[in-house]
């Protein structure tokens, strides 16, 4: 089987209760922690800053952390999350003046650097800084809230992007990690991991139910049939 990775995002879980909610999806088998920064301006809506990363950490998360960061400008964050215990820190090509150096930034500060693509971004428009990058995630929903429904047309866009980073990686030492985000359930991850995504973030679907550890077996043993 391919090293699929589980991501929930915490953007759905009781913030409240934070920390033991990490743990919980955590101990029920998740791979990675998603964490979604809005900041009222890229998108429309507000979440959580470095300093909530950093209060992850000191309540003894260590899995990876993988920061989204949907903020306009991108670069003032970069070092703050870094410093905060971010392993990934992904951008939307938007929301930053010079992509190619904030992808810079990223690695000097020693983290992972990805760039993120809403459903109608091309994938085209990055090409040139495919093979900087350790990963690429893919918006299946347009950026701002949880619980919308996946966007089928983002299943040409994963294939396309699949063929683009085999290709890099058969021609370099790149390694490149293809994540896919919003509306991402137990009944759709055969269709899009079958598409090439190899990340899946999922909010509602595994912080919606009663249950994080049948809620992420079910997503493997449909990623057990790909
Ligand atoms: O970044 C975002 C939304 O902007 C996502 O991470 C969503 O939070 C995913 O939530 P679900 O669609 O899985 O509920």
């Amino acid at each position: 089987m391919k090293d699929f990775k589980i991501a929930p995002s915490i953007l759905a879980a009781d913030f409240a209760r934070l920390g033991d909610e990490v743990k919980d999806v955590l101990d029920a088998g998740a791979d990675i922690v998603h964490f979604d920064v809005m900041d009222n301006h890229y998108v429309p809506n507000l979440t959580i800053g470095p300093m909530v990363c950093k209060a992850l950490r000191n309540y003894g998360i260590t899995a990876p952390v993988d920061v989204h960061l949907m903020v306009e400008p991108v670069d003032d964050m970069i070092g703050m999350f870094a410093d905060a215990g971010a392993d990934y820190i992904t951008f939307h090509p938007e929301a930053s003046r010079h992509v190619d150096r904030s992808i810079q930034l990223i690695k000097q500060k020693g983290c992972k650097a990805g760039l993120v693509l809403n459903p109608a971004t091309p994938i085209d428009s990055v090409r040139h800084v495919l093979p900087q990058l350790d990963m690429l995630l893919l918006m299946s929903v347009n950026p701002g809230f949880g619980g919308q429904k996946f966007i089928p047309y983002t299943l040409d866009k994963l294939r396309e992007a699949r063929r683009l980073i085999d290709e890099i990686e058969a021609n370099s030492d790149a390694s490149i990690r293809l994540e896919i985000d919003g509306g991402v359930t137990a009944d759709n991850i055969y269709e899009i991991a079958s598409a090439g995504a190899d990340t899946f973030v999922a909010g509602s679907a595994i912080f919606g139910k009663e249950d994080y550890r049948t809620a992420i077996d079910n997503m493997r043993s449909e990623l057990a049939r790909v």
